[in-house]
């Protein structure tokens, strides 16, 4: 086990290739080199795994388990003592060619995409320790500076579960975006629709349009590589079926059948403490969503780093005796964290534009974004 170990990526220039290079290199203090077709090519696959400790798979989802097999030729047995990782979205086959290696091996698998804070903390990561003898102390190491919520599976068990949270997410979500695309145009369109919305549209179409936005072939490939994710669509298609035959149909015996197979018993197996925990967060999102769509608010950067800086900028605005509908602790699209203050519609907009110059002049914080104050 080695205590500074060189860290290979095989994908370097990629999203989270970039994004590996960086964790590694600021956070663990450890050299990396990569290899990538696009535009990191100093070093041969050979002279890379000759340069390195542990490599690091951060490929396409499809092209994975060939550039693998294609790593563990050009090795040729150099590999023994090193420790070869992965964190490709499918388990079972990427894991599978390593184990053809002599590396100890372990399979993950980050729920998010490469975030932009600099570790993954909040969110899950499945570890799938494949094979793993003496670099145990060095991984824990690396999961723990990982800040992530790690979850043990074996890669079969990832795969099986993925074809639920991830495959039939996206196949139903894809639909919804392919339905919208066929079916809004007659009824005004997206813009038409959206003074419509309720929670759960406006939550389904923003995980639509995520999908929309990410790269494609990842969700192309979560849904081809998955060997599991055929036999999920085979059932959601069965319900779709039953539900679009029973809605056919139209009578009372129909409208039963609805309610039993699509509602009653969903909510036996689910139970109803979870029923009542999944409404709840629900209705907690709802409650956010209204606040995010008050037109009135600012938004204030707050340096971390002072404590009663809250305090500080809610007094800003108690002295000058201005309402306040909300406050939510969020980020901005660069990854910023920052404080968005809702504030009540009644209220004085030049006291408001006071207050806004106060927090900057104070030095309480940074307004990075203001809406609807205008005079
Ligand atoms: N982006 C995401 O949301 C997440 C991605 N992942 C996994 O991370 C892996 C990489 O994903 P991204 O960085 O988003 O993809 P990406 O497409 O941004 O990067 C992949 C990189 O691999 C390179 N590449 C292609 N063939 C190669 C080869 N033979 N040798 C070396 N490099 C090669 C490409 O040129 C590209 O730069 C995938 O397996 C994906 O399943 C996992 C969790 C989330
Ligand atoms: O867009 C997001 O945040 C995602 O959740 C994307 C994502 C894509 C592929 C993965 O294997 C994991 C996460």
């Amino acid at each position: 086990m080695e205590t500074a170990p060189r860290i290979g990526l095989v994908g370097s220039e990629g999203s989270y290739g970039r994004w590996l290079r960086r964790f590694f290199e600021q956070r663990m203090g450890l050299r990396v080199l990569g290899r990538d077709p696009a535009g990191d090519t100093a070093l041969s696959e050979r002279e890379l795994i000759e340069s390195v400790d542990v490599l690091v798979f951060c490929a396409p989802i499809r092209q994975t388990p060939s550039v693998i097999r294609h790593y563990v030729e050009q090795a040729a047995g150099i590999e023994r003592g090193q420790l070869w990782l992965d964190i490709t979205s499918t388990k079972a086959a990427p894991v599978a060619a390593m184990l053809n290696s002599q590396a100890e091996v372990v399979g993950l698998h980050p729920m998010s995409a490469a975030p932009k804070s600099a570790t993954l903390r909040g969110r899950a990561m499945v570890v799938c320790e494949a094979r793993v003898d003496t670099w145990r102390p060095w991984l824990e190491r690396f999961l723990a500076a990982a800040e992530a919520d790690c979850v043990r599976a074996d890669a079969e068990q990832h795969d099986r579960v993925m074809a639920l949270v991830q495959g039939m997410v996206h196949a139903t979500h894809m639909a919804q975006g392919a339905v919208l695309r066929e079916l809004a145009p007659e009824v005004g369109g997206l813009e038409g629709i959206r003074p419509f919305s309720s929670v759960g549209y406006e939550l389904d179409v923003a995980v639509t349009r995520r999908i929309l936005a990410g790269n494609p072939a990842i969700y192309q490939d979560i849904q081809f590589e998955n060997p599991y994710v055929a036999p999920m669509l085979e059932r959601l298609a069965v319900h779709l079926d039953t539900l679009r035959d029973l809605v056919r149909r139209g009578d009372d015996d129909a409208r039963d059948q609805l309610r039993e197979q699509l509602l009653d018993r969903s909510r036996q197996y689910a139970g109803k403490a979870s029923v009542a925990e999944g409404s709840y967060a629900f209705e907690r999102l709802g409650y956010l969503l209204a606040d995010l769509r008050e037109p009135r608010f600012i938004n204030v950067f707050l340096p971390l780093d002072k404590p009663g800086s809250l305090r500080a900028l809610l007094s800003v605005f108690e002295q000058r005796n201005i309402n306040l509908d909300s406050i939510h602790s969020s980020r901005s699209a660069e990854g910023e964290l920052l404080f968005r203050i809702g504030v009540s519609r009644a209220g004085d907009a030049s006291a408001l534009q006071d207050a806004m110059k106060a927090i900057e002049a104070e030095g309480i914080g940074r307004v990075v974004e203001a809406s609807g104050l205008a005079a």
